[in-house]
């Protein structure tokens, strides 16, 4: 559905004006060119607006045929066998890059090439190239279809394993398994080649591996691994366009000349939906995480090459009777292994904002840190999670979120709805920003208890618990008038919990607020806060 409608907008958006790129994140319906004759449609589009959730199927390359030959000479009219054997497809990887904020730069599809062919002489195909793929920090992995993820590093060492996964099994650190295990959170080696949901393909895979065991031929092992320091994220980049817009120009062409497709495409749609959530419904939720740039994980590993008849007649025993035919199954190159994956973001802070829209949260971290975001007096100004980093004398750092507002009703996806707070799931501590100014001067907004109350009731909505994290309170715009007053009359009905006059805007009560955070961040037993500690009218 999404690639229709991708390869839709690419078409019209640069001459309809209904259809230019909005600047948000929330799902937006474009009236579409239609052909002449048809009537224009309502088609939902994906705005360009932060992408944190994606779906991603990747298939490693196939490896290429072992090639049968034989080298004849006038001393040996018989000849000997020299066929090399294929290369090994590439594999689809995923890195882990801070020069990228979300996955819209991602393709649904992803495929690495096949291993060149063997050939005569005893030369074995080219190795098929990976395929990789820039993701941003906090990319959290969920399987649907296929095999564990695993993680490549250049050395089998403890030092480069930059993972640190609760629970995850210890091995020897040189041992391929120590890796293999490294890489499922919760799994051993064993249950590393577990396949989720068999696909047609990946069974013939596996039956061909089986083969190749049995016949006493080595398959992959995870110890092969990928040099990963010197890749260049912007060569890269420029592949995966080149593919996306041949692969767009093919999906035009079909999507015009469908006559069906403006008859069927609701139905089509309903059936996709249904089946994304068939398919969700037996997701294996966060089989890996990347946390660290550079990291790199293989989500579809290329196939084995297959064997050329000089490696075969060497070292394998053949049948008399089924001769032709276990030869040309050996020198087959294997199908590459296939995934499917739900890539979902979590931004990693320490500290995460939250608040109303228009609560002062971007304005907080601007002076809270080096980060710029988007700063407007309209509601729902930022759209995606900011990440600025808040540094002390002693160079203790601290990451602070600020994500979009949140506003009452959340959970019933009312505003941007609440699955942004993903983002701040991860932090330590929460830092209410709320708005002393919200209905003073005649403003119809909600006084900041009830705020406090509203933004209380959402987290807990998102995730039970949540709100029991360490947390403060910044009363935000005490230079507006009237704002004293709100501040005592809020002090009064919110105990427990420290609070922190400031005016974001000019910086005022900034460095208390850092220290409180820096306390929060030290302190041994700190509090949340609950509704019990709210006094509301
Ligand atoms: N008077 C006053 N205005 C402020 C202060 N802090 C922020 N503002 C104004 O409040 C408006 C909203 O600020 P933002 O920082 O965009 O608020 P936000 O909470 O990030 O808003 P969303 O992006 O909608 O979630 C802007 O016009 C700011 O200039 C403050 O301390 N005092």
């Amino acid at each position: 559905m999404w690639r229709r409608q991708h390869a839709l907008l690419r078409r019209i958006s640069p001459l309809n004006p209904l259809a230019a790129w909005p600047a948000s994140g929330i799902e937006c319906y474009y009236a579409t060119a239609a052909p002449e004759g048809r009537k224009a449609k309502m088609a939902p589009l994906q705005a360009r607006g932060m992408v944190d959730r994606f779906h991603l199927r990747a298939k490693g390359g196939d490896g290429g045929n072992g090639c049968i030959s034989l080298r004849r000479s006038r001393s040996d009219r018989q000849g000997k066998p020299d066929g090399g054997n294929g290369g090994r497809g590439g594999d689809v990887i995923l890195e882990c890059s801070r020069s990228v904020w979300d996955f819209s730069g991602l393709q649904h599809h992803m495929k690495a090439s096949r291993g060149g062919h063997g050939v005569s002489k005893n030369q074995i195909g080219t190795r098929g190239s990976d395929k990789i793929a820039q993701v941003p920090v906090g990319t959290v992995i969920h399987l649907v279809q296929g095999e564990q993820p695993s993680l490549a590093v250049n050395k089998p060492t403890r030092a480069l394993d930059p993972w640190d996964i609760p629970d995850a099994v210890e091995h020897s650190p040189f041992s391929s398994s120590h890796i293999g295990s490294k890489m499922m959170k919760g799994l051993d080696s064993s249950q590393s080649n577990q396949q989720i949901s068999s696909k047609k393909s990946s069974d013939a895979n596996e039956r061909e591996r089986g083969n190749r065991n049995h016949r006493g031929k080595e398959t992959y092992s995870i110890t092969e691994f990928v040099h990963t320091e010197d890749f260049d994220g912007i060569s890269c980049t420029q592949q995966v366009e080149t593919d996306e817009n041949d692969q767009s120009d093919h999906e035009d062409e079909e999507f015009w000349e469908d006559d069906e497709f403006w008859e069927d495409e609701d139905k089509l749609d309903k059936e996709e939906v249904a089946e994304e959530k068939r398919e969700e419904e037996e997701v294996r939720y966060s089989v890996a995480e990347m946390t660290k740039p550079g990291q790199q994980l293989i989500i579809a590993r290329g196939g084995e090459g297959g064997l050329g008849n000089a490696c075969i007649l060497k070292e394998m025993w053949l049948s008399k009777s089924h001769r032709q035919e276990e030869m040309a199954s050996l020198s087959t190159g294997q199908p590459g292994t296939e995934t499917y994956l739900i890539l979902e973001l979590k931004s990693i802070a320490d500290v995460g904002l939250v608040g109303m829209p228009n609560a002062g949260k971007s304005t907080l971290l601007t002076a809270l840190s080096r980060a710029r975001p988007e700063i407007a007096d309209y509601a729902f100004t930022t759209l995606r999670p900011n990440v600025g980093s808040l540094t002390y004398e002693d160079y203790f750092s601290v990451k602070v979120a600020d994500i979009p507002g949140l506003i009452k009703g959340a959970h019933e996806n009312r505003g941007l709805g609440h699955a942004f707070l993903r983002h701040i799931e991860r932090t330590k501590v929460l830092a209410y920003v709320l708005d002393l100014a919200a209905t003073l001067n005649g403003r119809k907004g909600v006084p900041p208890w009830e705020q406090l109350r509203d933004l209380i009731v959402e987290l807990e909505h998102y995730q039970e618990g949540l709100t029991k994290r360490p947390s403060l309170i910044v009363a935000n715009k005490i230079d507006e008038e009237g704002a004293d007053a709100m501040y005592e009359e809020l002090r009064k009905r919110v105990q427990g919990v420290p609070m922190f006059p400031v005016c974001a805007i000019l910086q005022e009560g900034v460095p208390d607020l850092r220290v409180g955070l820096r306390d929060l961040m030290d302190a041994s037993d700190p509090e949340g806060i609950e509704l019990s500690k709210i006094m509301l009218d």
